[in-house]
């Protein structure tokens, strides 16, 4: 374990057994349908690769990036869109995929902006949830697993931009963001 870490929530088997789940019950919901998933970048990258390869059908895959945290550790509530999607989604399924629900508000409004596109139906899969911390009223159509109300790293989340490569899900030492 690194020595930022102060627990491991999930570990990288427990994460990958769960991500298989989501996986099979994401290809049973959507079996004969075309689907688009959208990885929301950088958090949810880790989750994103393990997930698709999951989804045991033909899928399109994209991708979003989208800043609201930055170096803090609390949501501004401003998204920024940094890259948007190559291609119209007027009339397909679209699926986002977040690494963390916390706040709310980047899920929300990314999701009210897919619908005003047209898009077909706009589901959200996420691998965290931290529903303690809830501003925006929004919940994960699919659900890896929930989190206390700590700050999180490893399997994509960072903090500052580091320990996203951390093959678990873990809780930072708060001596490390609160020195
Ligand atoms: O529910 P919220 O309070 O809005 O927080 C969740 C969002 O914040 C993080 O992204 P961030 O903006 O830090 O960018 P990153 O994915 O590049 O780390 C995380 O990946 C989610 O997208
Ligand atoms: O707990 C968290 N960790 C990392 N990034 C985040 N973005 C929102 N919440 C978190
Ligand atoms: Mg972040």
């Amino acid at each position: 374990m690194h020595q930022d870490v102060q627990e491991i929530l999930f570990t990288e088997e427990a994460v990958d057994a769960r991500i298989r789940e989501i996986g099979a019950e994401i290809a049973r919901d959507y079996e004969g349908q075309d689907l688009l998933v959208i990885g929301i970048l950088k958090g949810a990258s880790l989750f994103m690769a393990e997930l698709v390869k999951r989804i045991d059908m033909l899928v399109e895959i994209d991708f979003m990036a989208v800043s609201s945290y930055g170096k803090s550790s609390e949501s501004s509530g401003v998204v920024r869109i940094l890259k948007d999607l190559d291609k119209s989604i007027e009339g397909r399924h679209v699926l986002i995929v977040e690494d963390i629900i916390d706040s709310g508000l980047t899920l929300s409004y990314l999701k009210n902006l897919l619908e005003q596109r047209k898009a077909a139906s706009v589901k959200v899969v996420s691998l965290l949830d931290k529903p303690e911390r809830r501003k925006a009223e929004i919940t994960a159509d699919y659900l890896g697993f929930s989190v206390p109300d700590h700050f999180i790293v490893g399997y994509g989340l960072d903090y500052a931009e580091r320990y996203r490569n951390l093959p678990y899900v873990g809780v930072l030492k708060p001596e490390v963001y609160q020195p």
